[in-house]
């Protein structure tokens, strides 16, 4: 294994071998990266929710809603799974509640992708219909995809991003299908893939196998939270998600070594999000004992370093790749083929793949 990312620095442009450079935080921020595992309304920074909660309070003094500095106080990530899901349900939607705010903070969310040197993301939300403000689910991923396209057309933006519409585990199959037609409807428009995301104790995800189904037929990809919990990681339900097919799967904590070798087998992308799985305590272990490390050299797949919620665990993708750096010793050399790897596992077209894997030959930062 190359040299790890504690030794001492060296400068880019000193001649030395990739194997020999350090992967620092400027090396990384400045790198250009690849997010496919970011879920919209937990990637909104506290400061951002804080704007929008200082708009409201200014409409209406009464508002019924704590201060986002308050109810989520800026050093706090040990959220475990436990008091991560109602967070949304019970605080963030109450903030993101209509159109001026769901607009406001993806815009947000962009800018702090944009901002870290994200190049290429993924961005993923659950069609979420606000009714007393007249919003359907399909007015909600408009609005969404409005300011994807806002984003994107802007040329001094250097990120491209698509949208990945996601399946909640408590949804029934209605809702499910209604999520699928909202995908393929809305194709042309900038969404590449669906989802199954939520709260890894509801199920049974069997509800959802013919709506999936349909979206692999209609060629739609697919993305499937996978082994989150013990409880979403029984044989029955990995080897039921595993015939769906799907194109790549996120955190993949815990599977057995028959699933593995099935996931190595089938040369499924895996999306990994380190800091999430630790201050989640969904892991046994620190960053050091995450099952990164068994992926990235016993996988040969594509590994997709992401960072699930930034909102919430306020590690931006550029730490990430510093923790994995730091943790597992990557090399400069490493990072590369770790980026040129989640090249492959992106669902946009060859087009966006030959756009990417020109943008990490030609870096200047190597
Ligand atoms: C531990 N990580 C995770 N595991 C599973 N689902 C997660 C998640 N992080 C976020 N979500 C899902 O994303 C929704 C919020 O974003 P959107 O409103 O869709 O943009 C949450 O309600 C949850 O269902």
């Amino acid at each position: 294994m190359a040299t790890a990312a504690a030794t001492s620095a060296v400068g880019v442009g000193t001649g030395q071998a990739l194997e020999q450079l350090e992967v620092n935080h400027d090396f990384a921020r400045s790198l250009p990266k690849i997010e496919l595992h970011a879920h919209l309304s937990g990637s909104i920074s506290r400061k951002c929710l804080h704007e929008v909660w200082t708009m409201k309070k200014a409409e209406d003094p009464n508002l019924a809603v704590e201060d986002p500095l308050l109810a989520i106080p800026p050093d706090k990530v040990d959220y475990d799974l436990e008091t991560f899901f109602p967070l949304f349900s019970s605080y963030i939607y109450k903030l993101c509640s209509d159109k001026p705010s769901i607009i406001h903070t993806t815009r947000s969310v962009l800018q702090d992708f944009q901002s870290d040197n994200v190049v290429y993301l993924e961005l993923r939300t659950t069609p979420r219909a606000i009714p007393d403000q007249n919003i359907s689910k399909k007015v909600y991923v408009e609005a969404i995809l409005a300011c994807l396209t806002e984003h994107n057309n802007l040329p001094t933006n250097t990120l491209s991003a698509k949208l990945i519409l996601s399946v909640d585990r408590r949804n029934t199959l209605q809702q499910a299908e209604e999520v699928i037609d909202l995908a393929l409807a809305y194709r042309d428009a900038g969404i590449v893939g669906v989802d199954l995301c939520g709260d890894p104790t509801k199920g049974p995800i069997t509800t959802f196998t013919s709506a999936f189904a349909r979206a692999k037929r209609a060629g739609l990809k697919i993305t499937l939270h996978f082994a989150e919990a013990p409880t979403s990681a029984s044989d029955e339900e990995l080897w039921e998600l595993l015939r769906w097919a799907p194109d790549r799967i996120g955190h993949v904590i815990h599977v057995n070594d028959e699933v593995k070798r099935e996931i190595v087998r089938r040369g499924v992308g895996v999306e990994l999000c380190l800091s999430c799985n630790v201050h989640a305590r969904m892991i046994t272990g620190g960053f050091g004992e995450h099952h990164f490390g068994w992926w990235w050299k016993g996988g040969s797949v594509g590994v997709a370093l992401s960072t699930d919620d930034v909102g919430v665990f306020c590690s931006p993708l550029s730490n990430e790749y510093v923790l994995a750096a730091t943790h597992f010793g990557l090399s400069r050399a490493d990072v590369k083929e770790l980026c040129l790897g989640a090249v492959e596992i992106i669902f946009g077209e060859e087009a966006e793949k030959e756009r990417l894997r020109e943008v990490y030959r030609s870096w200047a930062g190597w």
